[in-house]
């Protein structure tokens, strides 16, 4: 199974928008990859290395820092939205048969003035890093979006109308930084992984990631390393599109082993969750009635539920 890689510069984010004929051809592309594989890197989208390079950079200072430091950021602490904020070592299980992922985070979920945010020293231009980042992913998300409709042949505005509050507390899409800090396998407890096997909830993940280290399912069963394209982004269907196209396009199960043994490397990742609307009703674009309508925000605090266990 090999990623295909597409190039989007004919809807690349300086490109006010694509004319028919590439929309035709990116549509193409994107539907096969989808379709058969689940994941496509994206060249030319207009997002640059040095911007994903400015955001891993002041997300590592942050992380650097003593936990006592990083506590008042902590998730579930900011009131208007529970998901935002810093998730300490393994704390996460996205697989919970296994311990704790090795593994912390940064979710910035909410875009709220009034939010809280770590500004000292060398930390000056997290707000301003992460926020803009997170913009910069969504409008490459929408046109993605607009594409992926396209291709099944759907209204374009079928997927869009279900995000449009991408950014407010009425939507759950999350730009999250991922620090894996070195590891002492001896250490490690028996199953413990960087990151466990699990499949993304939301409409579509994009990942820019530092180094390798990501695996992801075949058809087969067997997990084979993705490589590491720089300037490319991963994109991957997430559940929650599974069940709207009705299993046309498919979200695959991956995962972050522990690197082998000796290596005592880091490994940094940004992943911009997207997720509809949440109340925003997801129902089969087919008109089957394979999967239940579902609002988006519903199943989304129930996939947290299983990945923080449930209290
Ligand atoms: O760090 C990575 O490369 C993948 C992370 C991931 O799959 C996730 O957080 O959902
Ligand atoms: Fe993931």
């Amino acid at each position: 199974m090999n990623i295909p890689v597409v190039d989007f510069g004919a809807y690349r984010l300086s490109e006010k928008d694509v004319a028919d004929e590439q929309l035709q051809s990116l549509s193409t592309e994107l539907k096969s990859a989808f379709t058969d594989v689940g994941f496509a890197f994206l060249r030319n989208t207009g997002i640059t290395q040095e911007e994903v390079d400015c955001v891993m950079d002041i997300s590592k200072k942050f992380f650097l820092q003593p936990d006592e430091l990083k506590q008042p950021f902590s998730r579930k602490g900011f009131v208007n939205n529970p998901n935002h904020g810093w998730v300490s070592l393994e704390t996460e299980r996205l697989n919970p048969r296994r311990p704790g992922d090795l593994k912390e985070s940064f979710n910035t979920a909410s875009l709220r003035p009034d939010i809280k945010w770590p500004s000292s020293g060398s930390l000056k231009s997290f707000q301003e890093f992460q926020t803009s980042f997170f913009l910069r992913c969504k409008e490459l998300s929408l046109r993605l979006l607009r594409v992926m409709a396209h291709s099944l042949g759907l209204n374009p505005e079928v997927f869009l109308s279900a995000h449009r509050l991408i950014g407010t507390d009425k939507n759950g899409t999350t730009l999250r930084s991922l620090y894996y800090p070195p590891v002492n396998c001896e250490k490690a407890k028996e199953g413990q992984l960087r990151c466990g096997e699990h499949s993304d909830y939301g409409s579509i993940t994009l990942l820019f990631q530092s180094s390798e280290g990501l695996q992801v399912r075949t058809r087969s069963g067997e997990f084979i390393p993705v490589p590491c394209i720089p300037g490319a982004i991963l994109i991957n269907i997430a559940d929650l599109m599974q069940r709207w196209t009705s299993d046309q396009f498919i979200s695959v199960l991956h995962r972050v082993l522990l690197p082998p043994v000796g290596d005592s490397g880091t490994r940094q990742s940004l992943a911009y969750f997207v997720q509809p609307d949440d109340e925003a009703l997801v129902t089969c674009c087919d008109g089957s009635n394979k999967y239940p309508p579902v609002t988006a925000g519903a199943y989304l605090t129930e996939r947290f539920n299983e990945s923080y266990g449930r209290s």
